[in-house]
């Protein structure tokens, strides 16, 4: 590790979704891995595999498409048995009224402004979803929620602040102990839930975060000193060329075609 760093952790957001495929906003919908994702996740095992990882522990939604990635990476990296903890704290933001629909008629529909404001700010919310969206009840009653979030906490919508709300206290509460204990953590999550973790390690300003795309599928690392303020700051496994590409196809899929 850099000298000063004490802590590492390695965060991936899922290969991309069926959703991701058809860019159509997903949030709590639960949906699988595409071709190109199941392959993200096997080449996100490789790379880490290559750099010489060991893990202690990871953590995960409660969503399959991160699920998935998780375990293709653990199983590729042959750490299919170290503790894993699944929590909704972790889950992609929810997409709220938008759930369902494709990113870029809504563009289309509403601006490419208004969807990059949707998308990408810190504290606008998307429209909340009601009984009337297609997918509430298979999100809502679903039996994994049957614990937990409660039901005042049980999100209709989420900005990325409101994210970072139920994110975050997961992170100084089970990850930071996992990390100062010596453990080297992997999060396997989503854009956004990855966004309010990396806001909050690097102190990102309120605007600047709007400027955040995270790639799917493409592990990066964080060394932290002892007071969790970084020394590397995501810090990507893949070359340079491949990670901005990626990061702009991101950013794309909220164009109107
Ligand atoms: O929930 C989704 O639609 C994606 O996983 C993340 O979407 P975004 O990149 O539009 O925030």
């Amino acid at each position: 590790m850099e000298s000063g760093a004490k802590y590492r952790v390695v965060m991936v957001r899922h290969g991309e979704s069926e959703w991701n495929e058809k860019n159509l906003f997903c949030g709590w919908y639960d949906a699988d891995l595409s071709e190109k994702g199941n392959k993200e996740a096997q080449q996100a095992a490789e790379t880490l595999k290559k750099f010489g990882y060991k893990f202690d522990v990871a953590f995960t939604s409660v969503l399959k498409r991160a699920n998935i990635t998780l375990d293709y990476i653990l199983d590729g990296l042959g750490q299919k048995n170290i503790p894993i903890q699944k929590t909704w704290r972790l889950n992609e933001r929810h997409y709220g009224g938008l759930t369902g629909l494709n990113k870029s008629e809504t563009a289309a529909k509403y601006g490419e402004a208004q969807v990059q404001i949707w998308r990408r700010s810190f504290d606008t919310p998307p429209p909340p979803m009601d009984e009337t969206n297609k997918y509430y009840k298979e999100i809502v009653c679903d039996p994994r929620y049957a614990e937990e979030p409660s039901k005042e906490e049980f999100p209709m919508f989420e900005s990325l602040k409101l994210t970072i709300a139920r994110t975050l206290p997961f992170w100084e509460g089970k990850i930071v102990p996992e990390l100062k204990a010596g453990k080297t953590v992997l999060i396997a999550a989503h854009g956004n839930s990855l966004r309010g973790i990396v806001k909050h390690l690097d102190c990102i300003s309120d605007t600047d975060i709007m400027g955040l795309n995270l790639p799917t599928g493409i592990p990066f690392e964080y060394q932290l000193d002892d007071n969790m303020k970084p020394i590397v700051s995501m810090k990507f496994l893949g070359d340079e060329e491949t990670v901005k590409k990626a990061m702009e196809a991101v950013a794309n899929q909220g164009k109107a075609k």
